[in-house]
């Protein structure tokens, strides 16, 4: 199928319309199939769910940041001469000017990636939509969070919203972060559910350092190859530490 970029109408004014950003940066895409991409990464401030390990905790459970409008983000990407954005959070689909944003971005000639856990309905196209399903197993502790842990389980998993985030995307990749055996079964529940050819699955341990992420793989990746999914390193963690702006 021939899609085009918009699902409606042209893109609308930007001017004077902004959005709660983290940070922004350029780094090199550590995940999925466009790692090592040099890219230019905008981290919206703002998460609908708590997961319990969460690496950006100042996008998520302490949102941190300042309002930029779309003018002054699209310029700020046009300085890094970058083809490649990746707008992720936070979740960066929490707020709707983020359609605008994404549109604003194609429309000067840029590839945008959306990193999202799948959550929040919205008419976006982008051009590689990153699913992050959230598993059973991601909610915060009850005892510690009971607001959020209640939360976290009835919103992590809507399952039309994310078949029409990945239907309406021009390309897509489904990246699970699995903790632990637990999470397998999820895993083959909603790629079913979902629909989605093996091909287009990335599995990725979670971990914040190489040796969590290299405990994960040792049981896991021999898993995701009997399966016939994508391995997923987290090559960020490898080139610079988990640090903020890389
Ligand atoms: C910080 S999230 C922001 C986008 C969106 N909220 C989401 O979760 O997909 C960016 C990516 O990092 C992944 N992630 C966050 N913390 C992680 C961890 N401790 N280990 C592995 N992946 C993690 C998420 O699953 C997602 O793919
Ligand atoms: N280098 C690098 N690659 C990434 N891919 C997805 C990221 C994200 O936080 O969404 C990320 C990130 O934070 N840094
Ligand atoms: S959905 Fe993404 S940003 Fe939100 S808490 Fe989970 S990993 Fe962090
Ligand atoms: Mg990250």
């Amino acid at each position: 199928m021939n899609k085009t970029r918009f699902l409606h109408a042209p893109p609308k004014s930007t001017r004077g319309t902004t959005l709660r950003i983290a940070e922004t940066f350029v780094s090199r895409q550590g995940e999925g199939i466009l790692t090592g991409t040099d890219s230019f990464f905008i981290r919206t401030s703002g998460c609908n769910l708590r997961c319990w390990f969460c690496d950006t905790p100042y996008a998520s459970w302490n949102p941190e940041g300042e309002s930029r409008t779309i003018d002054s983000l699209v310029r700020a990407v046009k300085e890094a001469d970058l083809k490649h954005v990746i707008l992720t959070g936070g979740e960066p689909l929490l707020a709707p000017q983020s359609t605008l944003l994404v549109e604003s971005l194609q429309e000067a000639g840029h590839h945008v990636t959306i990193e999202t856990a799948g959550t929040i309905d919205r008419d976006v196209r982008c051009d590689l939509l990153s699913l992050s399903p959230k598993f059973a197993s991601s909610a915060p502790d009850q005892k510690g969070h009971p607001d959020w842990h209640d939360r976290h389980h009835r919103r992590r998993m809507p399952i039309e919203i994310m078949r029409k985030l990945l239907s309406q995307s021009l390309d897509y990749q489904v990246k699970y972060v699995v903790n632990e055996p637990s999470d397998l079964p999820e895993v083959m529940t909603l790629t079913a559910e979902l629909d989605i050819p093996a091909d287009k699955v990335w599995i990725m341990p979670q971990g914040i350092t190489p040796e969590e992420l290299d405990a994960t793989s040792i049981w896991l990746s021999d898993w995701t190859r009997n399966e016939g999914f994508n391995e997923c390193d987290r090559m960020h963690i490898r080139w610079y530490g988990n640090r903020r702006g890389t």
